[in-house]
């Protein structure tokens, strides 16, 4: 059988010589496709390799009727619709290591042109100025770096801004006291990175917690002076708040290698003498693109030869009579994952998930890695899935347990996921119950019934008189729609719990007034 593969992005010839060694495998590039174009290209095609150009959309899975297989030669997967791509039974692939060198290279060249006014001065020289005054730069050593995102790159910015003999503070929700020490940098929250550093450079992916974590809130903490660099994913930066910061004095510049709208041609922070740029140049050398694009070629090969892909981003792998009973346990797996760690709201140390009922004597694994995706999902954005869940929580020092009891506390079937992170032990279970879908039964031991779908707002408080009032009409007052209450207490008078859906998400302003009654202990707004 022949298999045809589109390759819509520029790349590397060299990386894609394993593809063109197979006899069966017919190779089309055309990497200058309006998506239009591509649309109606793409139906002949089983394969599709992309870099970040190429918009992997709905519209255009739905169109591509023979594609089994999508190759991002590189990191971000922001480019392709994945939901639409598992939907469709696609399986896409990345290539997760092959470029890291080149963006940490990059992010460290972009710290010294910025610290050197090195593309001003050499602009200026063009220009036929010879000023040495205006381009005075600061020197590295003894400065602080403050790294946001200590993945792959992250951790290879801080290792080479150490040989610059820069001091390094890190925040990544998975950085520890104990990791930051062996690895001779500091640890801190956001807050404290950003307030410390001399130069802060990001490297998190593109996520709804990551969009604009540097603003104009974020930009206020900072020293006066501070330089900005983002080689990671435009968006990330506020990009108004950064005109702003740098306008009015508080940033001394800014090196940027990508965008919140990319390409583009004019963009207003060009405009200002202080900002460097190049057009998303971080993983443009010779050597990651001959690796990335070698690494999804192979797996490319794997996947059409039936074998075993290394590096799946979206492959739910499992075997299809096993997948028949437990595919409607699917959406309460993740659900409880996703609803327990927005109620943690920090990163788990230990995720216990039990089974029981109906699940006693099913394999439950693909559950279990759907509830861990859905509690990592909360840091590591989409590139999470069934596949990848387990490895990336070992990979994180989360240890993951599954067990299994015959007994389900009077529901025909029980799920049970109890997260343990830093400040404590919280759990939640849930139940599918038949032809109404899942359900939310116990949440720390209450009990509740609730859908877990839309706006919620879970809040413990003392039982007494009148609380279920306050809360009432201070959501009324800011106009937010209570749907369904919950109530449960340990005992009269003790803890309680008010379980609320609502019409909308509830904004801070609402949640910062609720946190403040004195009867209320705590107050989260979850949105599944
Ligand atoms: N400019 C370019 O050409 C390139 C850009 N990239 C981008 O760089 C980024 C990082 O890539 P890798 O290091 O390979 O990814 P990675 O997955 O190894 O690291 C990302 C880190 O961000 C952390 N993180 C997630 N949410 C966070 C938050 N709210 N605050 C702080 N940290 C958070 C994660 O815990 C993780 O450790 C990606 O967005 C990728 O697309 C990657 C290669 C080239
Ligand atoms: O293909 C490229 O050059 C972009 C690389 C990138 O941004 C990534 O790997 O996430």
């Amino acid at each position: 059988m022949t298999f045809n593969i589109l390759i819509s992005d520029q790349l590397s010839e060299e990386g894609i010589y394993p593809l063109t060694q197979e006899e069966n495998m017919n190779i089309v590039m055309e990497t200058a496709l309006s998506p239009e174009e591509l649309e109606e290209k793409i139906v002949d095609f089983d394969a599709l390799l992309v870099r970040s150009s190429t918009q992997v959309t709905r519209s255009l899975i739905s169109k591509a009727k023979n594609l089994k297989i999508i190759g991002r030669a590189g990191v971000g997967v922001d480019n392709i619709d994945l939901d639409a791509a598992t939907e469709h039974g696609v399986i896409v692939v990345n290539a997760p290591n092959g470029n890291t060198n080149s963006a940490a290279e990059h992010t460290m060249a972009m710290i010294m042109a910025i610290s050197r006014n090195i593309p001003q001065a050499y602009h200026a020289l063009k220009n036929h100025q010879w000023d040495r005054k205006k381009y005075v730069g600061v020197e590295l050593k003894d400065k602080t770096l403050g790294v946001v995102g200590l993945g792959r790159i992250g951790v290879e910015v801080a290792t080479r801004a150490k040989g610059q003999r820069m001091n390094v503070v890190a925040y990544d929700p998975f950085l520890t006291p104990e990791k930051a020490e062996k690895m001779g940098i500091g640890y801190g929250s956001f807050e404290e990175v950003v307030s410390q550093a001399d130069f802060i450079t990001v490297h998190t992916p593109l996520l709804k917690e990551t969009r604009h974590m540097v603003n104009a809130d974020a930009f206020q903490l900072m020293k006066t002076g501070v330089f900005i660099v983002n080689c990671a994913r435009g968006g990330i930066i506020d990009e108004d708040a950064l005109y702003d910061a740098i306008v009015s004095g508080k940033v001394a510049g800014a090196a940027l290698d990508v965008f919140e709208e990319e390409p583009f041609v004019d963009h207003k922070l060009l405009e200002l003498p202080e900002v460097v740029a190049t057009p998303h140049l971080g993983a443009s050398t010779i050597e990651a693109q001959e690796t990335v694009a070698v690494d999804v070629s192979r797996d490319v090969i794997r996947y059409l030869n039936n074998d075993l892909v290394k590096n799946p981003v979206n492959l739910p792998s499992v075997a299809r009579d096993v997948m028949t009973v437990i595919e409607p346990y699917f959406n309460l797996s993740e659900k409880l994952g996703a609803f327990l760690i927005d109620l943690t709201k920090e990163v788990a140390e230990e995720i216990n998930i039990s089974y029981s009922g109906d699940l006693y004597g099913i394999e439950v694994a693909p559950l279990t890695r759907n509830t861990v995706k859905g509690i990592l999902k909360r840091h590591l954005g989409s590139s999470v899935n069934d596949v990848n869940a387990l490895y990336l929580a070992e990979k994180k020092d989360i240890t993951v347990r599954e067990s299994k009891t015959s007994a389900a506390k009077g529901f025909t079937n029980l799920i049970t996921v109890q997260v343990k992170t830093k400040s404590g032990v919280r759990k939640v279970s849930g139940t599918l119950l038949n032809g109404l879908g899942p359900r939310i039964v116990k949440v720390d031991g209450y009990s509740v019934d609730v859908t877990p779908k839309g706006h919620m707002v879970v809040i413990q408080h003392i039982d007494q008189p009148g609380v279920i009032g306050l809360v009432g009409s201070l959501l009324a007052r800011h106009d937010v729609n209570i749907a369904t209450m919950q109530v449960d207490r340990s005992d009269v008078g003790g803890k309680a719990i008010m379980m609320l859906t609502i019409d909308r998400h509830l904004e801070d302003k609402a949640l910062k007034e609720l946190s403040g009654l004195e009867e209320i202990k705590e107050v989260v707004a979850i949105d599944l």
